[in-house]
């Protein structure tokens, strides 16, 4: 369903759909039909949130390298599919009749409901009937909501991993760190996913990164010193979160090759995401998976943000 009065149909340069979403305020978000991928976010001041590759842009109907591509049904190769699977790369459809979420999930806010069924395609390689929904909100306030729902309309039970890979646009790398993972357990990818307790106060970056933090709590903040503003995440449904940044050499890699010159600098992904223990939902289950992003000031208090 599309909240008309605020959203408006454009086509990006492949000619896919995209959704754009405005608030009162001038805040906007844009969602490409390509991958139900949210691929722009901006604030009032016009300011972009999300960052997307330059060489990205375009390049459809591959996903693109930036905003907030959803991983399903499998998250990186933990899996028999290919890297984070299929849902990405799907075009998905406007559900124009979508089943209710509470009314905090509408009212006031702009939004668009997405589908992506099944296909016959789909079911060669991962045999289990399910429709994912998606509704991307914009709030009043400029904030950014995705509410994920995975509905197993098949005869048997099956499991799934589930990220939303959260590209969010930072000034400089090494003026970032992440608050709300202290003392929690985390795989470490660049060590055959052993698992380790994070040590520090923060996380702080100076070489590549690739972590699953495990049973999480529900609220993680990225603060990036030089703009001065904190990425709030809250999450629900989602234990898990992935911190991601490539670093120098891995971005000047060939599976890297749409990030160019230094713009690994200018990104980290901190991913709300079920991974470590994969949903399992029987024949006519629902799973909701949802993510809230909120942008402060830097000096804002975290009190009240839940963490
Ligand atoms: O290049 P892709 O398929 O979009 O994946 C990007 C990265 O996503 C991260 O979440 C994975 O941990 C990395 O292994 C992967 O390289």
């Amino acid at each position: 369903m599309v909240h008309r009065i605020s959203t408006e149909r454009v086509k990006d340069l492949n000619g896919i759909d995209q959704i754009v979403l405005r608030n009162s305020q001038g805040a906007s978000a844009k969602v490409s039909l390509h991958g139900g991928q949210v691929v722009s976010w901006r604030n009032d001041r016009g300011e972009e949130l999300l960052f997307a590759s330059t060489k990205a842009k375009g390049k459809a109907p591959k996903v693109i390298r930036g905003g907030i591509p959803i991983c399903f049904p499998q998250f990186d190769s933990c899996g028999s599919l290919e890297q984070h699977s299929f849902a990405r790369n799907k075009i998905w459809t406007v559900d124009e009749s979508p089943p209710s979420l509470p009314a905090k999930d509408s009212s006031g806010k702009s939004f668009v409901d997405l589908l992506l069924k099944s296909s016959e395609e789909d079911l060669k390689c991962w045999p289990h009937s399910f429709e994912l929904r998606l509704r991307v909100c914009l709030g009043a306030d400029g904030n950014l909501t995705l509410i994920s729902r995975v509905r197993n309309i098949n005869a048997k039970p099956f499991s799934f991993s589930f990220a939303y890979h959260s590209y969010l646009s930072v000034s400089d790398i090494s003026e970032v760190r992440v608050e709300g993972l202290e003392t929690m357990d985390y795989l470490d990818n660049l060590c055959q996913k052993e698992q380790f307790t994070e040590q520090g106060d923060a996380l702080t970056f100076e070489a590549e990164i690739e972590r699953v933090y495990i049973s999480s709590p529900s609220c993680v903040a990225v603060l990036d010193h030089e703009r001065k503003r904190t990425f709030v995440l809250r999450k629900e449904g989602l234990p898990d979160v992935v911190v991601w940044n490539p670093w120098e050499k891995k971005s000047k890699s060939k599976s890297m090759a749409d990030l160019v010159n230094d713009e690994y600098r200018h990104m980290v992904c901190v991913d709300g995401a079920v991974i470590e223990k994969p949903v399992t939902l029987k024949p006519g289950e629902e799973w909701t998976g949802r993510l809230e992003i909120i942008v402060v000031p830097s000096s804002f208090s975290s009190e009240g943000l839940g963490f």
